[in-house]
């Protein structure tokens, strides 16, 4: 990737001295960092006591001795370092840091009801009152590690003539200090490049973007390089000072609340352009991921949704992904080589989704949909999960056209036949404005007459509490995959071919390339479901909750069935515009 993609700026992270000279990477190496405050305190109070003589009234003095030996500042202090040492702590972790908005949703989905139970108008009004709600408010607080204090800024009019210096004494602890510097490319001087959301720089409040480094132990950076100051760090022994100059007015912003799945698997250490393969964060495809910042345009912030480590790492943001695929493409055209994958639906660049959680809904039920290619199983698969409880999953019925008395026609309506049983029939007209008017997920056309399935029958099944079971063409998932549907969409992946073969031809399998399924898959249609789902997965593959595969037909059923219980009863990430 070049032709004017991103310039490299390149960032040092800020490592601790360590005990071993080997630095290995940011994340593993021991480091500094933890604010003196409880003995900068004390030595406060023990100046105060021989401080008869300084500018101060003695009321002031009374009063800050008194604040400062009072049993309430004392117990905050226990309070502070007992929930930071059970942070650290593998016992207590949090299950959920957004209790309050689940309490919003528990409180939206009651009001909606028409009628409540009493159980339900009991917690209606128990959510409702302040301690509840402050009680989960404090909950998050603790669960997101937002109660360090965040300091206010060095006012901007304070010594308009003198340079303000903070000075800040780190100690060292078990974690890095997640923060970079670089070279400031306008004045030449070394600059703090990028705070960590949730890192122990961030935590501590008192080292911002945009800081100057003046001095590290007493020693004058000017003219040093980024490596210069990491050889200082690294040389340096216990407590370690900065001087830095702030940099104008800001605070960290507060983190965003953005959840994203990724639809790529990243590297930081083979990412050539990262600015800090250090501070990189690496992630698989499907994982969830929480934005916490996307200041810069190219490299956002993030940590991975569930991951207890609350120091954000970087990935590379949305903008910067998709201009990396998009470069990528023109590679494989240039070569020529993949001609056959540019066609339908690649125009869609799959980097990242938001999404959101949906909890579910009783007595609303998301369609089950079964996408692969044809003839690995799916129909076997839904049938199987029917028969378990016939009255509970049900397919919806297709519709079909018919010319009823016409001499012409290849598909009268059956002597028999009850309309809405096998088939919903419509004149052919009729079908062809609702396939116009998109209502329908898929349609096809045979022997002259036209079949669809349409997202009304899935919506009745919806509508009427049951779990409604599709096996689309893999096309129909753009009109699948809407708001109004919600489906969750499980992929069923054929096996190696060697097992492919070996699993079908055990079981007498017949083949659904023959329109009488009176004979077994030859050699050549097992290849060509290997190829289908290749292709499906290429191209689709980002829509997908699941994937199943199903060589060991018992195993991949009893999979389904776990996944089917699942849906109706977890709390599942969606695309967030379906939970707005
Ligand atoms: N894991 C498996 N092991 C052995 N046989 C299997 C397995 N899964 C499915 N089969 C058999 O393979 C044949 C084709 O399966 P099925 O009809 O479910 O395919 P399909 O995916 O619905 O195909 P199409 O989409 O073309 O209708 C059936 O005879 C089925 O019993």
């Amino acid at each position: 990737m070049s032709n004017g993609m991103t310039a490299r700026r390149l960032e040092s992270i800020i490592l601790p001295y360590t005990d071993t000279p080997q630095r290995t990477n940011f994340l593993a190496t021991d480091a500094l960092v933890l604010i003196l405050l409880i003995p900068a305190l004390s030595r406060l109070l023990s100046s105060l006591q021989q401080a008869s003589n300084l500018p101060s009234t003695e009321e002031e003095l009374g009063f800050l001795s008194d604040l400062l030996q009072s049993k309430e500042l004392h117990a905050l202090f226990k309070v502070h370092n007992k929930v930071i040492s059970n942070g650290n702590s593998d016992k207590f972790f949090p299950m959920l840091s957004t209790s309050m908005d689940v309490m919003a949703d528990v409180l939206e989905e009651l009001i909606s009801r028409p009628h409540m139970s009493e159980d339900c108008k009991e917690l209606f009004y128990l959510l409702q009152k302040p301690h509840v709600q402050g009680l989960l408010c404090a909950h998050d607080s603790v669960a997101q590690k937002d109660y360090y204090p965040h300091l206010p800024e060095i006012p901007q009019e304070a010594d308009e003539d003198e340079e303000t210096i903070k000075i800040v004494q780190l100690v060292k602890s078990n974690e890095p200090l997640g923060a970079t510097i670089k070279t400031d490319e306008a004045t030449g001087k070394i600059v703090i490049a990028r705070v960590m959301h949730g890192g122990a720089a961030d935590r501590s409040g008192l080292i911002h973007v945009g800081d100057e480094v003046v001095e590290v132990n007493n020693i004058n950076v000017e003219g040093k390089t980024p490596n210069d100051v990491l050889q200082i760090l690294q040389n340096s022994e216990g407590t370690i000072t900065f001087k830095l100059v702030p940099a104008d007015g800001k605070l960290n912003a507060r983190e965003s609340k953005v959840r994203v799945r990724a639809h790529f698997d990243y590297n930081a250490a083979t990412d050539p352009y990262i600015p800090c393969k250090e501070a990189g964060l690496d992630f698989n495809k499907g994982d969830v991921l929480h934005i916490v910042s996307q200041d810069d345009a190219y490299w956002w912030q993030a940590r991975r949704e569930g991951d207890r480590n609350m120091r954000a790492g970087l990935i590379p943001s949305r903008a910067l992904q998709e201009r990396r695929i998009i470069y990528e493409r023109t590679q494989i055209s240039k070569d020529g080589d993949d001609a056959e994958n540019d066609d339908f639906d690649r125009e869609q660049i799959a980097t990242y989704e938001e999404v959101a959680k949906l909890y579910p809904r009783p007595g609303i039920y998301r369609p089950i949909v079964l996408i692969g290619a044809p003839g690995v199983g799916r129909n076997e698969l839904k049938r199987r999960l029917i028969d378990t409880d016939p009255d509970k999953y049900k397919t919806p019925t297709p519709w079909s056209t018919f010319f009823l008395f016409s001499t012409d026609t290849s598909r009268p309506m059956k002597p028999g036949e009850v309309n809405g049983k096998e088939y919903f029939f419509v004149t052919r007209e009729q079908m062809e404005e609702d396939i116009e008017n998109t209502k329908f997920i898929e349609f096809g056309e045979y022997k002259g007459n036209l079949y669809g399935t349409s997202s009304e029958s899935v919506k009745a099944i919806v509508n009427t509490g049951k779990v409604c079971i599709l096996n689309p063409h893999y096309q129909a998932l753009k009109m699948l995959r809407i708001p109004q549907l919600k489906p969750y969409i499980i992929y069923i992946k054929p096996p190696e071919l060697d097992v492919l073969k070996e699993t079908r031809n055990a079981n007498h399998a017949r083949s659904t390339f023959d329109v009488n399924n009176s004979r077994g898959f030859t050699d050549e249609e097992f290849n060509d479901i290997i190829k289908s789902a290749a292709r499906i997965e290429f191209l689709y593959d980002h829509f997908f909750d699941e994937t199943i595969v199903n060589a060991d037909l018992a195993i991949a059923f009893s999979q389904l069935l776990t996944a089917a219980n699942r849906v109706e009863t977890e709390p599942l990430w969606v695309p967030a515009s379906w939970v707005q």
